[in-house]
């Protein structure tokens, strides 16, 4: 799926109308019937069956018949499409550029910003994997039961947003945020390879330490990242590492926090012994007890992202890890996963703020970076260089490489 510039400025202002209404009368009905949808788009007559029609075509909305009736539903391009004319709107994303990645749920633009400048945008989309893993999966399109996986991707977004801010107005390694709507968020571009695709480092044990230092550091701030290891490290040509992605970050005062500290800590030790054959005696350990400079999980609370809503994102990560096949690694996820259908990620409900006009839409393509474990990858598509400090880094190849330039 790709992130669809051009439809944006082709959309006419009763499209959006009939489009918003779609998501809002979400809220209450798995399918919206037209009648609804015409109502609630102030489009009288039988004009609001032409616009549908139009958004099916576009592939924005699908239609679904229940026992009752007809109706339509907001489809996952459709929810991109309003999130993205938000941002547009409020100047936060002025032109869609390249797809730079995707993850295991989600998927990286770099676009432009509020001043040109190149920012990214990072689309959530829970149930990528979830559909792969989970048992129970009906349970997410169950709009009594369950939240949509529309709803777990704003969730997911609103968490990267609310944690970025804190850690970032905290002088912490992270990217700049930018702006959230729906299930996208923007952010600071990071020049810097993920450690992933880093082979040799000048000095391991600097490199060590600093992320050591990191994991105890938010630890007295009060939280545990949770996924801290070489995919979520993006280390700078000046040796600094920024963290990104932040989908399991938890307090530690959570009751499992000496587990998730202890693995995130363990991550490192595995990575840098298998990838720069570093090992150290020294590494940190959790203490309940330690004194805590601050406690920003209260902060992230404060900001919107609320207990409930926290609580529901870990009961979805723990469906989707409890079903997760064992001793499968992230490399494998990337080398054997099949790409779902978009038209199978259904909207059904629970979506907030979206007030008429306040649309913004989609992305998604296919994988450009990172596509396997850096060890077994073929290194056609790579080039390794050495970097201004010595290390050397094996990174994608770019048109400019072709040309020679
Ligand atoms: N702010 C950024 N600046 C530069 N590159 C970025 C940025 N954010 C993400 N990326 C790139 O996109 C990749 C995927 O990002 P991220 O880890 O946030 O996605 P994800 O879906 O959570 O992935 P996964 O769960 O598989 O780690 C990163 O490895 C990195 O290469």
């Amino acid at each position: 799926m790709r992130l669809d510039a051009k439809a944006l400025r082709y959309m006419s202002s009763d499209d959006f109308r009939v489009l918003t209404a779609i998501e809002v009368g979400s809220r209450n009905h798995d399918i919206v019937p037209a009648p609804l949808i015409a109502q609630l788009s102030h489009i009288r007559g039988g004009g609001v069956n032409r616009y549908i029609g139009d958004l099916i075509k576009r592939k924005l909305i699908a239609s679904e018949t229940n026992s009752k009736y007809v109706g339509y539903k907001l489809i996952y391009a459709g929810y991109d499409y309003l999130a993205l004319k938000t941002l547009s709107k409020r100047g936060t994303v002025t032109s869609v550029g390249n797809q730079i990645g995707v993850g295991k749920e989600s998927d990286i633009f770099v676009v432009a910003g509020e001043d040109e400048e190149q920012v990214v945008l990072k689309v959530h989309r829970l149930g990528r994997q979830s559909f792969r893993n989970v048992k129970n999966k009906r349970d997410y399109f169950r709009q009594d039961q369950s939240p949509s996986w529309m709803y777990m991707s704003r969730l997911s977004a609103m968490k990267e947003f609310a944690f970025m801010k804190v850690l970032y107005e905290h002088g912490f390694p992270v990217p700049k945020p930018i702006d959230q709507n729906r299930h996208v968020v923007v952010m600071g571009l990071v020049d810097a390879f993920p450690l992933r695709q880093i082979t040799e480092v000048g000095e391991p044990g600097k490199l060590y330490s600093t992320l050591m230092d990191l994991i105890v550091r938010l630890a007295k701030h009060g939280l545990i990242h949770g996924d801290f290891n070489e995919f979520n490290i993006l280390l700078q040509e000046n040796g600094e590492p920024v963290l990104i992605d932040f989908p399991q970050m938890v307090s530690t005062s959570h009751p499992n926090a000496e587990y998730y500290f202890n693995r995130d800590v363990d991550c490192i030790r595995t990575f840098f012994k298998r990838r720069f054959n570093y090992e150290s005696v020294l590494y940190p350990k959790f203490r309940l007890d330690a004194d805590k400079d601050f406690n920003l999980d209260v902060q992230v609370a404060a900001s919107g992202f609320t207990k409930k809503d926290q609580a529901q994102l870990e009961k979805y990560q723990e469906d989707v890890g409890a079903n997760q096949n064992e001793g499968e690694t992230r490399s494998d996820y990337y080398d054997s996963h099949e790409d779902v259908s978009d038209e199978e990620f259904v909207y059904s409900g629970d979506e907030a703020g979206s007030e008429e006009d306040e649309g913004e839409p989609s992305t998604k393509g296919k994988e450009t970076a990172d596509s396997g474990d850096g060890d077994d990858e073929s290194d056609s598509d790579f080039i390794i260089e050495t970097d201004k400090l010595g290390n050397t880094v094996r990174r994608r190849r770019t048109p400019a490489d072709v040309d020679g330039n």
